[in-house]
């Protein structure tokens, strides 16, 4: 590939290490439509990234799932790289949750369901923390959520969360008090989502970082009134401190408020 196969579009994000826009083969008879994002191989080698960015690049090009966003391969030129990626036609779904406040049980317990989905994928291939919260989430064709790895922060042009390293409110108390860590991080973070996706905010968000930390930390979780004895249930399950407490991804598939509310 190179850029004179593609007719480029508008901006869909732009971040640290580079910048996404909309593209369109020129070639392919369906004229596939793609977003391509352009990495500085400078800015790559200034941070000092490229082995690990090489080692995404690997990870990423295996992975095939509905829902985590395809990477269909990648070039460079003499200063740039550029990676082929599946486009999200709905966009990121940090910004649909921030317009409607928040979700209904229908699209939470979905968009669990198929989070949960992808997660047991990525834990079959050895692959884990993937970073999952609202801005690495984007809404395919069909509704369907697919899990971006935006891990080289490129955050599409909207409102990030205060700090700029990325919100703390998702870390698992393991990870902040600075312990090992394995796949259950994860079962963690689709905790804190399902609280966010339901509340429109997450359950440990405070005024400042040393408040947000003793809430995790105390896993103490407050749910307003509206929030449902299922979702409940869920979300402390998911919420343990201990991370072998935490439930397991197919229980999170087969759990009743999913089964009930999930499409
Ligand atoms: C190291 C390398 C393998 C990492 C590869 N993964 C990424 O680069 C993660 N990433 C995905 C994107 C991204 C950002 C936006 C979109 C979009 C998209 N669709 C939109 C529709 C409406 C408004 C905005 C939209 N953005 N589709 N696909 C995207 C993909 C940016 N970074």
């Amino acid at each position: 590939w190179t850029t004179k196969d593609f007719d480029f579009g508008r901006p869909l994000g732009k971040g640290k290490f580079g910048s996404v826009y909309l593209a369109r083969e020129k070639r392919s008879v369906h004229k596939a439509i793609v977003a391509i994002k352009i990495l500085f191989k400078s800015q790559l080698q200034k941070a000092g990234v490229e082995h690990q960015f090489r080692r995404e690049l690997e990870i990423q090009s295996h992975l095939k799932h509905p829902n985590i966003l395809r990477m269909f391969g990648w070039f460079h030129d003499e200063n740039r790289i550029y990676i082929i990626l599946e486009y999200a036609c709905y966009g990121e779904l940090y910004k649909r949750l921030k317009k409607v406040g928040r979700f209904d049980q229908r699209t939470a317990a979905t968009y669990m369901f198929q989070i949960a989905d992808a997660l047991i994928y990525l834990h079959s291939k050895q692959v884990i923390h993937r970073d999952i919260k609202p801005e690495n989430l984007l809404l395919g064709a069909f509704g369907e959520v697919k899990i971006a790895d935006f891990g080289w922060s490129v955050h599409a042009p909207s409102l990030r969360r205060q700090t700029l390293c990325g919100t703390l409110d998702y870390l698992p108390p393991e990870m902040v008090e600075n312990k090992r860590h394995d796949e259950k991080v994860d079962h963690w973070c689709i905790g804190v989502l399902c609280y966010e996706l339901l509340v429109g905010r997450p359950p440990f968000e405070s005024q400042n970082n040393q408040d947000t930390y003793k809430k995790i930390v105390s896993c103490y979780i407050k749910f307003p009134e509206y929030v449902s004895p299922g979702a409940r249930d869920l979300i402390y399950r998911l919420l343990q401190k201990t991370p072998s407490e935490r439930l397991s991804l197919k229980d999170v598939r087969k759990h009743n408020w999913i089964e009930e509310h999930a499409e």
